[in-house]
């Protein structure tokens, strides 16, 4: 089915269908998830049938693998696959220095994990995720279940620590019961306002009793694509520090595809 586009998701469709035209015949690809990696995942279907594109996709979450299944995207696990050429994610905010928040979709420990076995990894989100600072966004923590009280009340205390002293933690919900992960896991959300180290901060986070994996991700970005209301998309590259403009291609189509 074929919907009109909100202008945001039009913005996060462009950024994820340029992102498709760096994969190349017989690579192994990470399959991010969320809005914006389900358009990646509907564009890569696209040219699996039409071109006979040959990939296999490791995806970062029970929602991708169902998505990417139905798309005729085969499927394999990160052991099966053993190294990845690319991973193409979403984020829920980047910065100037190719760091990112991820988790929005309380999937970012498989996330991690796949883009860190990766070659090079491709973030894809429409122009609002580019912010100067990361941490408006709260800040999604996956916790084991037992113990995790405590776990929150660890983090409070390491917060205070490092200048987020009385940031929120709240831990998410999906109605009226607690979000479970993938991993069976709950999410804790900082609400930190500013981060003024992302870096430090992540270590400090995964170094607490109970946390199995923050959303900061470090290092693991190298290119990032952004979508833009007006059909601008800007394509940044860490390794050369340059960023390329190009409009979308008004000739493609483009069609609203179900959230993952
Ligand atoms: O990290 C994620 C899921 O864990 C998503 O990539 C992130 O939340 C962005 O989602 P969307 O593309 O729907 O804005």
């Amino acid at each position: 089915m074929s919907t009109e586009l909100s202008p945001a998701d039009f913005a996060k469709c462009i950024a994820a269908r340029r992102a498709v035209d760096f994969i190349e015949d017989g690579m192994r690809l990470g399959l991010g998830t969320g809005s914006t990696a389900a358009f990646m995942v509907r564009r890569l279907g696209e040219r699996v049938r039409e071109e006979g594109l040959k990939v296999t996709g490791v995806p970062t979450s029970s929602r991708t693998a169902a998505l990417a299944r139905e798309e005729g995207i085969p499927v394999v696990t990160l052991e099966e696959a053993g190294w990845l050429d690319l991973t193409i994610d979403g984020a829920d905010e980047v910065d100037g220095d190719f760091q990112l928040i991820k988790g929005g979709g309380g999937a970012h420990l498989q996330e991690k994990i796949v883009a860190s076995a990766s070659d090079r990894m491709i973030v894809i989100a429409d122009g609002a995720k580019d912010v100067a600072r990361l941490g408006v966004f709260p800040l999604p923590v996956e916790v084991i279940c037992f113990g995790w009280q405590t776990t929150q009340k660890l983090l409070s205390e390491a917060l205070e620590g490092r200048g987020h002293a009385g940031a929120a933690i709240t831990r998410r919900m999906a109605g009226e019961t607690p979000f479970i992960s993938d991993e069976g896991n709950f999410i804790l959300d900082l609400h930190l306002g500013q981060i003024h180290d992302a870096r430090a901060l992540s270590l400090v986070l995964n170094q607490i009793p109970g946390v199995v994996e923050n959303g900061l991700f470090i290092d693991l970005c190298d290119i990032v694509v952004l979508g833009h209301e007006d059909g601008l998309v800007r394509i940044r590259d860490r390794a050369s520090r340059t960023t390329r403009e190009e409009r979308a291609d008004p000739d493609r189509p483009i069609n609203a595809f179900a959230d993952i």
